[in-house]
């Protein structure tokens, strides 16, 4: 059976390519400029390879010209041209790309930056134009044509004078409907705005008359009454940088020059804390330049804040926040990657689900990581900034990725110190660990102060351990999910056991906690439906009494997820309280004696130490006008 060919239904077709491959019409510029710096960089190609000399990539510019009046936008390259066949093949055909031709038959070579592959980027010009002529002569040839096209009823090519090389497009620009605004795009900034945008980086100079103004100079003889006046002037401009700065040599650029890119790009008043310019060549080759700001956006920490870093592909802008590059971990990182490794949606408004993409990604997340260790050994101060900036990122993303992210993330935590006067890295604490201590001590609190004051930091200070103060509402959630550092596990000072007693030790407590049963458990009776159990224990030093959590919800997650509660609304939690008594205090034994003389005053004090223990943790009471009448009634 004969193999029939596809039929398509041209003007259809068309209309598709004009209204439906493209979300914004803006882009309309970019693909016309993109084909120009394609039909520039084929006759620069041509020209090296037959060894022209006195051609640079200056003496070849795009020119772009508004011409209000008439409603016309019109696009002059000095490149290749095109012949009437090759208009007919690759203006009149649709998906026929002669970029991609001439890309398969010529090597690659690093001075070319082919940007056409498609073949359809040029109909984009029907989305704002209602007339597009193309006045085309090609290189090596004495004649020209014009080709002409309303759009979907087709077009013709005929013969025409032009007196150099090159393809000059005419747009005569649609009116504006109800809806659309077509005249923006006879504006001048408007113009200059979407060259920097999509094609700063385009490498022949794209050139425009830009009418500014300017003081006049003060005469000679202008008196004390001269006021200052204007003029207006126009100047052939250079719209674009042409060199994008991640692509000239690091040797060639000083700190200014990374931080007044930066400033300027991503609008930022303060100069980065730090760059990362990094060219990688290989299974991917791409050149990244990343920055990382030292304060946070406002919207930062809010759902607004979009992640990303902008995308080019051979200097042309495909994507202005590609979030795929970046983890949400890393999110505050700004800047962009060049890749010609990608594989482009028609569009290119989008990529393919793309492997090379995520390869970068990768090598990328290592770079940042290996970049903030290197600031935190070597330039602390500034780490710190980003720290007070970013840090809850980091902890974050520890915490919400489940520990998938320990390894990467860990080294980057930064905690106060109970015996530091300064944020401590895990690696650091971990360095000054005495040789019998089995773990890496925490506490959590609402400040750093009242935290050093908890009364079981005594007890470790004794021991002359360290332990890490959290007050972030994060930190213990973070922690909990970390479980270790390297191979030691992370304990809080909460907990019921420290691992701070010996087996002796830990029976001696159990035999007190036996003789003392009755005292114990009318203790505990007194305190029905406040806390679980009350109990004895050697955590504590010069205090009588503290407070802890059995159970997975501790004292600070309480805290934490009911004040969430309250405004996100939710259900609110309850950690179950044991009240710690510290047998070797005086108080303790005053319970006791109270206990056997009978006296109801146990009660009171059970009362008292438990709200006493409340405040100490900063939790609520739940009736502060009963507590100080009863301390009122025992100085009294
Ligand atoms: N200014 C120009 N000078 C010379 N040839 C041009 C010019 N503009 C377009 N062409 C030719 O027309 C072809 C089709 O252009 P079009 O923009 O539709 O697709 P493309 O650039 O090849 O691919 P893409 O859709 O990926 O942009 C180009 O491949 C090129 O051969």
């Amino acid at each position: 059976m004969a193999t029939k060919q596809f039929k398509a239904e041209s003007k259809r077709l068309l209309d598709l390519m004009i209204n439906s491959i493209y979300t914004h019409k803006e882009i309309f510029l970019r693909e016309l400029i993109s084909n120009a710096s394609d039909a520039t960089d084929k006759l620069y190609y041509n020209a090296m390879k037959e060894g022209k000399t006195g051609i640079t990539r200056d003496s070849l510019p795009i020119e772009l010209t508004l011409d209000k009046a008439n409603r016309r936008f019109i696009i002059e390259d000095h490149g290749c041209g095109m012949t009437a066949e090759e208009m007919e093949n690759n203006l009149g055909t649709i998906a026929h790309s002669g970029s991609l031709a001439f890309k398969n038959e010529n090597e690659k070579q690093d001075d070319i930056d082919i940007i056409g592959q498609f073949g359809v980027g040029f109909y984009a010009a029907f989305m704002v134009a209602k007339h597009v002529e193309v006045v085309s002569r090609a290189a090596g040839s004495d004649e020209a044509n014009r080709w002409e096209s309303d759009g979907a009823d087709g077009y013709t090519v005929a013969p025409c004078e032009k007196a150099e090389n090159g393809t000059k497009i005419v747009l005569t620009i649609k009116d504006n409907t109800e809806n659309e605004n077509y005249d923006e795009f006879l504006e001048p900034y408007r113009i200059q705005g979407l060259v920097k945008k999509y094609s700063d980086y385009i490498r022949y100079p794209i050139k425009m008359d830009m009418t500014r103004s300017r003081m006049k100079e003060k005469p000679a003889d202008a008196g004390d009454d001269y006021k200052p006046e204007w003029e207006e002037y126009t100047e052939n401009e250079t719209l674009n940088s042409m060199v994008p700065i991640w692509k000239k040599s690091k040797k060639e650029l000083k700190d200014e020059d990374y931080n007044s890119f930066y400033t300027q790009k991503f609008y930022d008043y303060q100069p980065p804390l730090c760059h990362i310019h990094s060219s990688v060549e290989g299974a991917v080759t791409y050149t990244a330049m990343l920055f990382i700001p030292s304060h946070a956006p406002m919207d930062y920490y809010t759902k607004d804040y979009e992640k990303g870093l902008q995308l080019y592909s051979n200097g042309v802008l495909i994507m202005d926040k590609c979030a795929d590059l970046l983890p949400d971990h890393f999110s505050f990182v700004h800047g962009m990657v060049d890749t010609a490794d990608l594989s482009l949606n028609i569009s290119r408004e989008m990529l393919q689900h793309d492997r090379h993409l995520k390869a970068i990604a990768q090598s990328l997340e290592k770079k940042i990581k290996s970049e903030l260790l290197k600031m935190q050994k070597d330039k602390r101060e500034d780490y710190e900034k980003f720290w007070a900036a970013f840090g809850r990122q980091i902890k974050y993303g520890a915490y919400v990725e489940y520990g998938a992210h320990k390894e990467l993330l860990q080294d980057l935590l930064m905690y106060h110190s109970s015996t530091e006067d300064k944020l401590v890295s895990l690696a650091e604490y971990a360095s000054r660990m005495k040789e019998d201590q089995k773990y890496i001590y925490y506490a959590c609190g609402e400040t750093i102060d009242k935290i050093k004051l908890l009364p079981v930091m005594e007890t470790l200070s004794d021991k002359g351990y360290e332990v890490l103060c959290m007050d972030d509402s994060i930190d213990e959630f973070c922690v909990k999910m970390l479980a270790k550092y390297n191979d030691k596990e992370f304990k809080s000072i909460a907990d019921a056991d420290l691992g701070l007693d010996s087996e002796d030790e830990k029976e001696e407590i159990k035999k007190l906690s036996e003789d003392n049963k009755d005292v114990l458990e009318a203790l505990g009776k007194a305190l029905e439906g406040k806390v679980k159990k009350v109990e004895l224990t050697s955590r504590l030093k010069s205090h009588p009494c503290c407070l802890r959590a059995e159970g997975p919800v501790t004292l600070e997650m309480e805290k934490v997820l009911n004040q969430q509660a309250a405004v996100n609304g939710g259900q609110s939690v309850h950690a179950e309280r044991v009240l710690e008594l510290n047998a070797e205090h005086p108080i303790f034994k005053k319970l006791c004696a109270l206990q056997a003389e009978g006296s109801d005053k146990v009660s009171t004090y059970a009362d008292i130490l438990y709200t006493q223990a409340l405040l100490i943790e900063g939790m609520p009471v739940d009736d502060p006008v009963a507590y100080a009448n009863a301390v009122c009634n025992l100085l009294s």
